[in-house]
């Protein structure tokens, strides 16, 4: 029996519906908490979550609660809130959760103000728990489904980061396991700012060409900054790195791209709508590459747009009249 037959889902919005349904096919028992006790009636009603991911019927072994504390007693907890909330909603787990029991990043962003990663902002709002991050090429429409997808988890306890791969783990959800938690988070985070800039070039009608140097010009950012904050080579280059930067910069289904290919189009950020990350973390990012002398022109330029300290134009124009030098 595994020591994580109990999963605790934090946030049942499109990417907690879906890894709540992959943990289910797996053999775990799931409870799947909303903050919202109507939202969570008419997932009991429906076995589905229909604001959340519609179109997709929970699997039985996904139980929707009400109480916090239900999903915070399970044998493992992933956090699936927005970036923004991370913090305080391991605030308000913290005395819900035992000791040591694994808190999963699963959101995919840096927090603005304090320029935290998602695993050191779970740490200080719960410094009993042990904070990991899901993270890698996975829309949650594909795993919710059931189609094959491939993700790695991270934890500095690389055995209990095994383990827990291996509870989450189905023939159609395949986990890898690491100890580069900051590596992992990493990827994630600066992904969907470059999904936003790959986003810009398609609404702009920049043409495939353009699309193709941005992606790999932007892995070189997302990489120096990884390397500047101890990243290891191999997580910028495995699933949560390059993997996810080649999935979310290739099409609408993003909805950072979807948000960039927007703003591309009309000249401005579009108002509500769905969760781009990207929007929020690009400054945070940004600000913590200047700390560190890390050159990121491309996350520089959707930071001014977003700002309007830049027209798109303005952007494109800049980047290209960037002094000539040598590829790194
Ligand atoms: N969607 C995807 O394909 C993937 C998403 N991710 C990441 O997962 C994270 C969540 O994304 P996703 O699920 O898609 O986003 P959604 O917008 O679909 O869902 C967000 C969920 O968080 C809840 N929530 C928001 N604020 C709070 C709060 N203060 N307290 C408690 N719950 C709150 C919302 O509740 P309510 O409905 O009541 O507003 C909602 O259920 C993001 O960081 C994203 O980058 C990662 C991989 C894939
Ligand atoms: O992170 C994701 C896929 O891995 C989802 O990307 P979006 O948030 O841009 O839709």
């Amino acid at each position: 029996m595994s020591a994580f037959e109990h999963i605790g889902v934090v946030g049942a919005g499109a990417w907690g519906t879906a890894l709540a349904n992959a943990a289910a096919r797996a053999g775990r028992n799931v409870r799947l908490w909303a903050r919202n006790a109507d939202h969570v009636a008419d997932m009991v009603a429906r076995h589905e979550n229909v604001r959340g991911l519609p179109g997709v019927p929970l699997e039985p072994g996904v139980i929707p609660v009400e109480q916090l504390a239900d999903a915070a007693a399970c044998d493992a907890v992933l956090l699936v809130v927005p970036a923004q909330v991370c913090r305080k909603v391991a605030g308000e787990l913290k005395p819900l959760m035992a000791h040591r029991t694994p808190l999963v990043s699963c959101a995919k962003g840096i927090e603005r103000g304090t320029l935290a990663f998602m695993t050191d902002a779970i740490a200080a709002a719960a410094p009993e728990v042990t904070p990991m991050v899901l993270s890698g090429p996975s829309f949650a429409d594909d795993v919710a489904r059931g189609l094959p997808t491939a993700v790695t988890l991270a934890g500095a306890d690389g055995g209990m980061a095994e383990d827990l791969a291996a509870a989450l783990g189905s023939s159609t959800f395949r986990l890898y396991h690491s100890t580069d938690v900051r590596g992992v988070e990493i990827g994630g985070a600066a992904k969907n700012v470059l999904a936003i800039a790959s986003g810009i070039v398609a609404g702009r009608r920049l043409g495939a060409s353009a699309g193709a140097a941005l992606t790999a010009r932007g892995f070189a950012e997302l990489a120096r900054f990884g390397r500047a904050f101890g990243a290891l080579p191999d997580t910028l280059t495995g699933l949560s790195g390059l993997g996810d930067l080649i999935l979310t910069t290739s099409g609408p289904q993003s909805r950072n791209f979807a948000f960039g290919l927007a703003l591309g189009e009309t000249g401005k950020a579009p108002a509500g709508g769905k969760l781009a990350e990207g929007a929020f973390t690009a400054s945070a990012l940004v600000a913590m590459a200047a700390e560190r002398e890390v050159e990121m022109p491309i996350c520089a330029a959707v930071d001014a747009v977003l700002a309007g300290k830049l027209s798109v134009e303005g952007a494109i124009e800049a980047l290209m009249a960037r002094p000539q030098r040598a590829e790194a």
